[in-house]
């Protein structure tokens, strides 16, 4: 992968080139996975959400390569999955599975020469057990986000964050199905038909995409739309992730004529830093707890695409309290001539709604 000018003179240049190393191996390993996907791929976790043998041999990989690239550094890692139930006795084929995924992953790409045991593979994924917090610094990793679509076949992400001294700082998005070229042509750019976009981003450095496959990076901007009549706005794919009748009356509020586009993931945050769409909603169900990694990675591209993110009562969002996130209600990403009147709708909105 080509390394711009100012990634080399960038202060966090290394762990950018490690990250972006590490969520393209494990986007391999997802994608192989996804193109012969079987029932007994998947599992379904004490919270009754799924995880699948990808979303635990892509949480293996990125905590191997980042310790690999990285061997100066201290390690810390707040990551969604952990080794429990792989440890109980009748996961011990999915565990074989898993392990012989990622071996067969890193052969393939023939950087590094080792081969891992059951055990160590339990380890990697038990390396993603941080707690986070306002001091040093801390991966951030959703192995996959959006498995729900990832199992459908649809979108997912890669998402994979860092945390210095309670600030996001970097953040990079492999998006192995979500197509290269804007939908909507904001940017100018033409890249065919290619699919699979990788995102990355790093404090005060700008945002960019590039082809998972690799390309010559391009550098992404939010849209400038100022008229919310105008806009268009990215909400959950899944209706149990989403408060759809919220988020429709906020967008009848804002006079938003386009249809809400439905994607799966944290590849939205990805399409609207590009200007694919102008709003991001995130409204979930009362009561839901949000997590960081379901929005550290994609916070910071938009954020520098230009965009802003904030949480229903206008402040930013708050990445330092531990593996959750403290914020009020809903999550809000868009330009800063929107922000204003979309934070005026969501409060009304919500006000209305007790
Ligand atoms: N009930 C509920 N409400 C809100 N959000 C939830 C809920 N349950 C799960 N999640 C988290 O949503 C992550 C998926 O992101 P999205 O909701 O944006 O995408 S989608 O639902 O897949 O369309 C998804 O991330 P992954 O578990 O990594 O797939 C979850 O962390
Ligand atoms: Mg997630
Ligand atoms: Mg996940
Ligand atoms: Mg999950």
């Amino acid at each position: 992968m080509s390394q711009l000018p100012e990634v080399a003179a960038n202060p966090y240049g290394a762990e950018l080139a490690a990250a972006k190393k590490a969520v393209a191996l494990a986007a391999r390993l997802c994608q192989r996975v996804q193109r012969g996907i079987l029932q007994s791929d998947v599992q379904s976790k004490a919270d009754r959400t799924p995880v699948t043998v990808a979303d635990y041999g892509s949480q293996v990989l990125i905590s191997l390569v980042l310790k690999k690239e990285l061997p100066s550094q201290s390690f810390s890692m707040v990551a969604e999955e952990d080794s429990k139930d792989l440890r109980k006795d009748d996961a011990q084929e999915i565990l074989e599975h898993i392990t012989s995924l990622v071996n067969e992953t890193i052969v393939n790409d023939g950087s590094y020469n080792m081969s891992l045991s059951k055990e160590d593979v339990l380890a990697a994924i038990d390396g993603g057990n941080s707690e986070g917090g306002p001091s040093g610094r801390h991966w951030i990793l959703d192995p996959i986000d959006g498995t729900k679509g990832f199992i459908r076949g649809d979108q997912y992400a890669i998402a994979l964050g860092l945390l210095d001294e309670g600030r996001v700082v970097l953040g990079v998005l492999g998006c192995p199905n979500l197509p290269l070229k804007s939908t909507n042509m904001h940017n100018g750019s033409s890249s065919g038909d290619q699919v699979g976009s990788f995102f990355f981003a790093t404090i005060g450095c700008g945002a960019r995409v590039e082809a998972l496959e690799g390309s010559e990076p391009q550098k992404i901007s939010m849209c400038s739309i100022k008229n919310p009549a105008d806009a268009s706005f990215f909400e959950s794919f899944e209706a149990s992730h989403s408060k759809r009748d919220l988020t429709s009356s906020i967008a009848e509020k804002l006079g938003v004529q386009a249809p809400a586009v439905r994607m799966d993931s944290q590849a939205k945050y990805g399409a609207l830093a590009r200007g694919d769409g102008a709003i991001y909603l995130r409204i979930p169900h009362k009561g839901y707890i949000e997590t960081v990694w379901d929005n550290a990675a994609g916070s910071i591209v938009v954020t520098e695409a230009g965009g802003m993110v904030k949480d229903a009562s206008g402040n930013d969002l708050d990445f330092s309290k531990g593996r959750y996130l403290d914020r009020d209600r809903g999550i809000i990403a868009t330009n800063k001539y929107l922000m204003p009147m979309v934070l005026k709708a969501v409060q009304e909105a919500i006000k209305e709604e007790q």
